[in-house]
């Protein structure tokens, strides 16, 4: 098993339960990580041997910046559908940060873990 591993993609977007986090979008850092066989693609050098990490990265990117969820456990959960949705994929981990929302803290992350 091999792992794509996608960092600190930054998106704004809605997410919260504070009033000002309903009415203002918010930097969100998330990372993700997709653990897939590459062995056939090593060989091939064939893109549609692969998870092609461009196509999965739009639908994340495009999913995040349209949503206004409360919660980061949520949006957790609605990625890891959007990734998992993909049958070569054996298992997907995925981190939402929210640097700045939580008072002397410098940033709140909650991680996350699908498998097959
Ligand atoms: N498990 C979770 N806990 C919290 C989430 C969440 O998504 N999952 N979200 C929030 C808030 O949206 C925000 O991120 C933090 O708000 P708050 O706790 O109010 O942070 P402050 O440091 O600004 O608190 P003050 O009391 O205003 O100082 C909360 N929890």
């Amino acid at each position: 098993m091999s792992t794509i591993y996608v960092e600190k993609l930054e998106i704004y977007t809605i997410l919260g339960i504070k009033q000002e986090e309903r009415e203002n979008k918010q930097k969100l850092l998330i990372d993700y990580w997709i653990e897939t066989d590459i062995s056939k693609a090593m060989l091939s050098d064939d893109i549609e041997d692969c998870v092609n990490y461009r196509t999965i990265n739009k639908e994340i990117l495009s999913t995040v910046a349209n949503s206004s969820f409360n919660t980061i456990e949520r949006l957790l959960g609605v990625l890891l559908d959007i990734i998992m949705q993909e049958a070569s994929i054996e298992k997907a981990t995925v981190k939402i940060a929210k640097p700045g929302a939580l008072r002397y803290a410098k940033n709140v992350s909650i991680t996350a873990s699908r498998e097959r």
